[in-house]
């Protein structure tokens, strides 16, 4: 099978920082991989390079058989890469349905914007998407006045609009409450799970939330990859209980304490 995404000997500096050193990552469709990590261990960066906002100094990125490492992000999105973000980027004087309408008409080129924004066909994938993230009752209203749970989920229903290869997204519970959390993440994978191929990478934090949806974890330290395996291997991983979760550090610290 030709993997979604395939990266190879990849590597990534700036100045003495080491970002990406040797990465070796292949997804497989239908694969959901979460990425972890202690703050600055390269996890965005790497997401950055697929998407093409970061070009890798060292190694290859194949998006389903494409070579994608040079491209234009532009181009890589409409080969089918769609990402998320930590802090929702979206229109705040627009509808959230108009904001749907927006991210659709930004994958098909044939028309006017307008024109693509408003076929009937575009109408119904917007409202459609916008009543499996639950959103439907909030279609007319303004995005600057939605609460951020609901902002979060609509950026995430957007980068669908486009029916993505693969869905890059970045910390999607980043900044929501514990309570909204796991329902949050459930949706999301709910909806994922009905459409059909979307394989996802995503960035997370809470340990919790990964043993739950996640098929595989990659664990980052220091631009490296330390762990890649199934949830409870990974986290089980000496490694990642040191460097990720720390909780090897703190058995040591009580150790030496008596
Ligand atoms: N544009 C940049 N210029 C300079 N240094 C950068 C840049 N982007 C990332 N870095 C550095 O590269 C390293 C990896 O950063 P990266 O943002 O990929 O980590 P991360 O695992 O996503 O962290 P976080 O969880 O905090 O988002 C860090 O030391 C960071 O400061």
């Amino acid at each position: 099978m030709t993997p979604i995404l395939d990266a190879q000997g990849v590597g990534r500096r700036f100045g003495a920082v080491v970002a990406a050193s040797d990465i070796n990552i292949r997804v497989e469709p239908g694969e959901r991989v979460s990425l972890i990590g202690s703050n600055g261990a390269g996890k965005t960066t790497f997401v950055n390079m697929i998407t093409g906002y970061v070009k890798p100094d060292t190694g290859r990125i194949v998006l389903d058989g494409t070579d994608i490492a040079a491209l234009h992000p532009r181009a890589i999105s409409q080969l089918g890469v769609a990402r998320s973000f930590q802090i929702p980027q979206l229109y705040g004087d627009l509808t959230a349905l108009d904001n749907m309408l927006v991210a659709n008409a930004c994958h098909d080129r044939r028309l006017s914007f307008w024109q693509r924004a408003r076929r009937p066909a575009a109408i119904d994938r917007a409202r459609g998407l916008l009543d499996r993230f639950g959103l439907l009752e909030h279609q007319q209203r303004r995005v600057a006045e939605l609460p951020g749970g609901v902002r979060k989920l609509l950026d995430i229903a957007m980068a669908l609009t486009g029916q993505p290869k693969l869905l890059l997204l970045d910390e999607p519970t980043s900044g929501v409450s514990a309570e909204e959390k796991f329902p949050m993440m459930d949706t999301i994978m709910g909806v994922l799970g009905q459409e059909r191929g979307t394989t996802v990478v995503f960035v997370e934090h809470d340990m919790d939330i990964v043993e739950r949806h996640a098929s595989r974890v990659i664990a980052f330290y220091s631009g490296r990859v330390i762990a890649d395996d199934v949830p409870a291997a990974a986290l089980r991983a000496d490694d990642v209980r040191r460097y990720v979760t720390g909780e090897l550090l703190r058995e040591e610290v009580a150790d030496a304490q008596g």
